[in-house]
């Protein structure tokens, strides 16, 4: 086991980077606690694999250090970080047996033979490999292979982290979910650091305790996948989680609240005070569509929409309605009446966030130095 701690890290892929476009990592601090189980999400090109590879050693950081149990490992190559990494194809030798694959590694340190075998064997029980040990690797599918591919990393017992870059890229859409299932179970069994990238939320929120998103080469949210849905950080991160995504609205402050066209959404005093103290006029208001509240008839709290389409999917229904020009989801349960051609809708204010420049901004919270 080890806490992976990424300290004022920053990388850039350019010789004389000078502006943070040229930063395929912008600076950041993020800690991986001993013994966890997270996944790093975001869309293609955040910068995710680039961060697994400065993890791994395959890459050096151009800023920063990378501490293993508060030991600077920058200069320590990948073979003795005692990192094991996974990536998006099995990396396997198709002329060895899936028992020689699995030895490979620890007899490349030269581990007794006797050891070699309990151990190759403890492994393959729990990946379900036992019956294939005698087998030619050329001859299996690629969830066997890809099996095979993380029984090497986890083979040694000196392995203090495994990251996995996309593993189940190949994978039937099928097995995904039993794999997925089986990586928690090795995860509960041997207590390792698992750090598990991938650009689907399903697949991080069913593994990982913990979710980083990762937008623009930085680590936007770092929470459960419950705070990921429930308080989103950043608008991106809204926008990201949730099928369909959060909505976000463009507004102008107003005086006690917010506006956009004629439509104005009071805020909280001390919401509107904040709002006030802030230089930007990048202001959005997000909403889940799960949690506009959607009257049965006209109502004086409520806005007033026409509605354009209702998407049905068979468990639940997405309303896309139009307030004012803005085009709204609004998600309602299968046994909710649809409206027809107008709906009536409301905010509850628990729900409705309020980000500046992108970020959340929280008139409670001591993130903002109100005590
Ligand atoms: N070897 C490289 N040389 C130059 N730029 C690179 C190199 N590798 C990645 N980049 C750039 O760095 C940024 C981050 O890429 P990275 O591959 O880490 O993202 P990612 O989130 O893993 O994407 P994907 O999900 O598509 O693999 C991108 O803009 C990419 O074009």
């Amino acid at each position: 086991m080890a806490e992976i701690h990424l300290k004022s890290l920053a990388h850039s892929y350019s010789k004389n980077p000078n502006k943070p476009a040229d930063y395929a990592i912008r600076e950041m601090d993020h800690v991986w606690e001993h013994g966890g189980a997270y996944a790093l999400l975001g869309p293609s090109g955040c910068g995710k694999s680039t961060l697994l590879n400065i993890m791994s050693g395959l890459l050096s950081p151009t800023n920063g250090q990378v501490l293993f149990d508060g030991i600077e490992v920058n200069n320590i190559p990948p073979e003795d970080r005692n990192i094991a990494q996974v990536f998006q194809f099995p990396v396997i030798y198709d002329s060895m047996t899936v028992f020689d694959n699995l030895a490979f590694p620890l007899r490349n340190m030269k581990t007794p033979e006797v050891k070699v075998q309990s151990r190759v064997h403890e492994i393959a029980e729990a990946l379900e490999l036992t019956a294939l040990l005698k087998k030619n690797a050329s001859n299996l599918s690629a969830d066997e292979k890809q099996k095979i591919s993380m029984g090497r990393g986890l083979v040694r017992s000196d392995v203090s982290a495994i990251l996995f870059d996309e593993p189940l890229t190949v994978i039937d859409p099928q097995l995904k979910w039993k794999l997925r299932r089986k990586l928690k179970q090795i995860h509960e069994q041997f207590n390792i650091t698992m750090v598990y990238v991938t650009h689907d939320q399903l697949e991080a929120s069913t593994f990982a305790e913990k979710i980083a998103v990762m937008y623009g080469g930085q680590i936007v949210q770092f929470g459960t996948p419950r705070e990921l849905f429930e308080r989103p950080n950043h608008s991106f991160v809204g926008y990201f989680i949730g099928s369909p995504g959060m909505n976000l609205i463009e507004v102008q402050r107003s005086t006690n609240g917010v506006k956009f066209g004629n439509t104005h959404i009071n805020l909280e005093p001390e919401m509107v005070d904040l709002l006030a103290e802030m230089p930007s006029d990048n202001i959005k208001v997000g909403i889940r569509p799960e949690f506009i509240h959607v009257w049965d008839g006209p109502n004086t709290d409520a806005f007033c929409c026409d509605l354009m389409h209702v998407e049905d999917l068979g468990t639940y229904k997405i309303l896309k309605l139009k307030l004012d020009g803005i085009e709204l989801k609004v998600r309602i349960d299968e046994d909710q009446t649809i409206p027809k051609n107008k709906a009536y809708i409301s905010f509850p204010e628990q729900w409705l966030l309020v980000y500046v420049d992108e970020f959340l901004i929280d008139a409670s919270s001591e993130q903002q130095g109100i005590e």
